[in-house]
């Protein structure tokens, strides 16, 4: 058994899909102010902008495929001889299909530790479930009174899975971070927590990161190009 492998990706690796990342050059993010559309002050005093702006997104996803260096990640985790955590930042659904019908070699986890748009979640209760379709203010939640939001992790909330996140950060091997700039944490921090583990860092992105100091090895270019260079 090899030594375990954790994956950070951000939204730089489903560029190449069409999915439009974040750090747009007006800083606005995604055309829209962060504090409007991405935090629970945003959501309470506009719902409706908020819906529009995560139903927009979610219907988009009709329109991308997986590409290159997501199908990369896939058959790393077919090949490996060792457990693999795929940790993504993001929201769409694009490492989740290209990771289909692939059966692992070894452990296997995807997590989306900023949530889903492909899932939704009651008000009232916290209960969640699989969505496709857009959600309003007037859409019933099945689980409560008080409506739906969106299953997304926003600013100031605490992000799903940390402790397994952090667990297996603290014994991995190799540390791997594909399309992000490292500008939100705690995500922009796991570099320094597989650093304290003795893992080996990896940055793979189209151009430096934030934190691009605190990687071991460096390789810049489209995901597409670099993912599987280093994968394979
Ligand atoms: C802005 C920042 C300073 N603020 C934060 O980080 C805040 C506050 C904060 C917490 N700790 C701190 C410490 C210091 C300072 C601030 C903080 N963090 C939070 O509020 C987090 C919650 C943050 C999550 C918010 N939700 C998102 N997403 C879901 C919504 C939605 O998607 O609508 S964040 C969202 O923005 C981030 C965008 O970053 P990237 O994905 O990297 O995208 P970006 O566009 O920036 O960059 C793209 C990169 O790809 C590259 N690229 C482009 N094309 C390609 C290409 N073709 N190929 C390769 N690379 C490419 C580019 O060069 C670039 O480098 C992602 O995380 C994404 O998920 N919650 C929290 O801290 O809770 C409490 C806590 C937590 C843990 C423990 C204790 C307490």
């Amino acid at each position: 058994m090899r030594p375990s492998i954790v994956i950070l990706t951000g939204a730089g690796i489903s560029a190449e899909s069409g999915v439009p990342t974040f750090r747009a050059s007006d800083g606005l993010w995604c055309g829209h102010r962060v504090e409007a559309v991405a935090t629970p002050e945003g959501f309470a005093a506009n719902p409706v902008l908020v819906h529009d702006f995560y139903n927009q997104r979610r219907a988009q996803l009709k329109a991308v495929v997986p590409n290159a260096a997501h199908q990369a990640l896939a058959r790393l985790s077919a090949a490996y001889d060792g457990d693999v955590l795929l940790v993504t930042q993001n929201v769409d659904d694009l490492h989740d299909r290209s990771h289909r019908g692939v059966t692992p070699k070894r452990g296997f986890g995807l997590i989306h530790m900023h949530g889903e748009l492909l899932r939704a979640r009651c008000v009232e209760t916290g209960k969640t479930c699989d969505w496709r379709g857009d959600i309003h203010i007037d859409t019933p939640s099945p689980f409560g009174t008080l409506g739906l939001r969106p299953d997304i992790v926003w600013f100031g909330e605490m992000p799903f899975q940390m402790d397994r996140i952090y667990d297996a950060l603290s014994g991995c091997g190799l540390f791997i971070s594909i399309g992000t700039s490292g500008n939100v944490y705690p995500a922009a921090g796991f570099v320094q927590e597989a650093t304290r583990a003795g893992a080996h860092t990896v940055e793979l992105n189209l151009d430096p990161s934030q934190g691009h100091s605190l990687f071991q090895e460096r390789l810049y270019g489209p995901a597409t190009e670099v993912v599987p260079a280093y994968i394979e």
